[in-house]
């Protein structure tokens, strides 16, 4: 049994991780840390848990928290990670990141767009991006993984067999992108009470936020020049998914089928991504509770615009189902391991 520890065992990714290794065979969850509730057992915190026969919660924040742990997820908010993933390292943990503080190749970008000095820089080198689709064999040699953005995974899944084939124009790329609030994790901010979301639905961080930087880093990597996009988040009055719409410019006539099928192709034997064909499209209840990636794409032929449309789960595809992919991945064991689930629907 690979036995797991989890920093930040009490907030959404945190649960969410617990919920889905409660079912791995190979896994034994040996700890899990909230400051907030010591000494708690899990189901004190969050009732979905009871019965579930774990530790209790350890309030330390320290690395010590998870001594005896062959690999570590953390869970907890940018800038807390860096300052506790060294000792994690030395003692011979792997470490996933949940977080950003590992997934930028310069840490420069980081602290640019972050707004704080990275304490751990010379770590950010031996990093892997932890989106599998791309990087699987550097996931399978790294110790530590810098698991993706919600946002990132659901705009680089599909553009990347389209810029790789160089069928769309790197320098117009347009994201519009809805998140469920679960995104923003469990915190008490009047902008997430529920008089506050429900019935409404707006835009945040437009041309600010911080998962441009991410999304363009990969981009680049795959236009192979530098690549800037335009990319505006909403925050949609439901409590999991994201739905990306993309707008592109072909570089060469073809048609929806032909795009569909450069998907297909490039996906094919991928567990968790779907092309979803015409006249189908991509909805979050499709995907919500599962680890898939479901993409669909229309060629609108009187402005040669590509419309690529994406959904995954923020808290499974875009965190913790990556995350404990990733995972598999590490410890060589199957990929899909604890992660094939049917969505919940309606
Ligand atoms: N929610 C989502 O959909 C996604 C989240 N992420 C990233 O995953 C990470 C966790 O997010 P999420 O679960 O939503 O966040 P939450 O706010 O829901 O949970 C944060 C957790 O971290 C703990 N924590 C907070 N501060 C510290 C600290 N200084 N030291 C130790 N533990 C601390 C909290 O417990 P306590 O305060 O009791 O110690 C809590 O368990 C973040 O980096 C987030 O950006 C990434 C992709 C998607
Ligand atoms: C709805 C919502 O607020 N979403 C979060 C993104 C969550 C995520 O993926 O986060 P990290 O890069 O922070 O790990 C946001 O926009 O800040």
């Amino acid at each position: 049994m690979i036995k797991v520890g989890i920093i930040g065992a009490s907030g959404y990714t945190g649960g969410e991780l617990l919920r889905i290794l409660a079912q791995h065979p190979k896994v034994e969850v040996a700890a899990i840390t909230s400051r907030t509730h010591e000494g708690k057992k899990l189901e004190e915190v969050f009732a979905s848990f009871t019965g579930w026969n774990g530790p209790v919660f350890n309030g330390s924040d320290s690395a010590d928290a998870v001594d005896g742990c062959d690999l570590v997820f953390l869970a907890v908010p940018h800038g807390v990670a860096m300052a506790l993933a060294p000792a994690l390292l030395e003692k011979g943990q792997k470490v996933i990141d949940l977080g950003a503080d590992f997934r930028f190749r310069d840490y420069r970008i980081y602290e640019a767009w972050y707004k704080k000095e990275h304490c751990a820089r010379e770590m950010t080198k031996l990093a892997a991006y932890g989106l599998p689709e791309l990087y699987r064999k550097e996931i399978r040699e790294a110790q530590v993984v810098g698991n993706p953005g919600c946002y990132p995974t659901s705009v680089i899944l599909p553009l990347c067999p389209l810029l790789k084939a160089g069928v769309v124009d790197p320098d117009r790329i347009i994201i519009d992108a809805k998140s469920g609030v679960s995104g923003a994790g469990r915190k008490a901010e009047v902008a997430y009470h529920f008089p506050e979301l429900f019935g409404n639905f707006k835009a945040y961080g437009v041309a600010t936020h911080r998962h441009t930087p991410e999304i363009e880093q990969e981009l680049s990597r795959l236009a192979g020049k530098e690549v800037a996009v335009s990319f505006t988040p909403h925050l949609l009055p439901v409590a999991r998914g994201i739905l990306s719409t993309l707008h592109l410019s072909l570089t060469k006539t073809m048609n929806t089928a032909e795009v569909e099928s450069m998907l297909a192709e490039a996906y094919q034997g991928e567990p968790f991504i779907k092309i979803v064909r015409e006249p189908q499209l991509p909805e979050l209840k499709n995907v919500t509770g599962t680890n898939c990636c479901h993409i669909a794409v229309r060629v609108d032929p009187r402005t040669r615009q590509l419309i690529v449309v994406s959904v995954i789960d923020n808290m499974i595809k875009g965190a913790s189902g990556q995350a404990i992919q990733n995972m598999n991945i590490m410890c060589d064991l199957p990929e899909t391991m604890s992660l094939v689930q049917w969505p919940v629907y309606p």
